[in-house]
């Protein structure tokens, strides 16, 4: 942990692949637990719970989450890990299960402590420096760029894709799907103490996690999930939860000075828009941020998101700035940001 705080703000990064695939579909799901460890430890995190499913392999990390598809991994890590260390092993182990890296999107807010980031993440353009020379060069399409608020927090999206694969990637995985990256900070003090541990309960992380989701009521986000959950010591909370093919996630760190949570899901443009944004607004009631920012990515374009600010604003958030920018291969990203009016 940096001396002043444990940096909540995840690094988020997803890599898709394409190929034959020689096993039947399981593709990435092939790579053995020790290989992904091994990546881990060079990202400076460990796994300390893992679930599946037919469609993907989940797994709550000491610092936030990784998902393993066939084809595509999903991984967010936060505090001071270096989580583009791991853009070159698993492209390695891709090839290793005979599939070709052919999208890379990297997404991250600003930092609470930038000062006590690690390289590459010591500024956004040393890490576009770094991605760019450790990506193959396939990805010759590139952009990245920082999308601004009018408050001290921002957006930094990079993507990258192969110029060959580019309709067929956006086409084949994610036209009809979005993800929705919610960030909060300042959160209630009231609501942060529920993600902290009693001295010497008796727990483990997993039964003390248990008990975190219900009682705030996580576990009402999405009803038909299946929630893998880990409370931390003294304080701290991760789940992941699976839904089919989809995934979510939420993590928290309550400390107070620099308390943080992030919620993130995947949507279809076929979902109720309804029920997305009754999920956001549980999220923010469970949290009740005085800062927050959703940021949402999708092929469908600016329109998948514009329910938001009509139903955050109700919550005591008001809509502060709202900024949209083209990506190749992920879509539209739509960040738009909120700010408590009780201050
Ligand atoms: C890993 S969790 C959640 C991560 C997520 N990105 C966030 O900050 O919301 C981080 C919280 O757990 C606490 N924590 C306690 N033990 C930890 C450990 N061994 N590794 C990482 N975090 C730990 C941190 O102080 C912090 O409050």
């Amino acid at each position: 942990m940096a001396v002043s705080g444990f940096e909540g703000y995840e690094k988020r990064l997803e890599l898709r692949f394409y190929g034959d695939d020689p096993s039947g579909g399981k593709g990435l799901r092939r790579i053995d637990f020790f290989s992904l460890e091994k990546v881990l430890h060079a990202v400076q995190c460990t796994v300390v719970s893992a679930v599946g499913n037919k469609f993907f392999d989940s797994y709550v990390l000491s610092e936030s989450s990784l998902f393993v598809y066939p084809t595509k991994i999903i991984i967010k890590t936060c505090g001071t890990t270096q989580l583009l260390k791991s853009v070159r092993p698993f492209v390695h182990l891709g090839m290793m299960t005979g599939l070709t890296l052919c999208g890379c999107r990297y997404t991250r807010g600003s930092f609470i402590f930038p000062d006590a980031q690690p390289y590459p993440h010591t500024h956004f353009e040393e890490e576009v420096i770094y991605l760019e020379k450790n990506l193959p060069e396939n990805l010759l399409i590139k952009k990245g760029s920082i999308m601004n608020s009018k408050s001290c927090y921002n957006w930094h999206v990079f993507t990258a894709c192969d110029v060959g694969r580019m309709g067929v990637a956006v086409g084949a995985h994610a036209e009809d799907l979005f993800t929705v990256e919610i960030c909060m900070t300042e959160l209630d003090r009231v609501q942060a103490r529920k993600f902290f541990r009693r001295f010497n309960d008796g727990k483990t992380g997993d039964s003390a996690g248990r008990e975190m989701t219900e009682a705030t009521g996580i576990n009402g986000v999405n009803e038909n999930a299946l929630i893998c959950d880990y409370a931390f010591d003294p304080c701290g909370y991760s789940m992941n939860g699976i839904d089919g093919s989809r995934y979510s996630t939420v993590h928290v760190t309550p400390e107070d000075g620099f308390s943080y949570a992030s919620f993130e899901c995947v949507c279809s443009a076929y979902d109720d828009e309804e029920e997305i944004l009754e999920a956001l607004k549980k999220v923010v009631k469970i949290f009740r941020p005085g800062k927050l920012s959703v940021s949402t990515t999708s092929a469908a374009g600016e329109e998948a998101w514009s329910g938001v600010a009509a139903a955050i604003e109700p919550l005591g958030l008001r809509l502060t700035s709202c900024t949209a920018d083209e990506f190749p291969d992920a879509g539209t990203v739509v960040f738009q940001t909120f700010s408590t009016r009780r201050k």
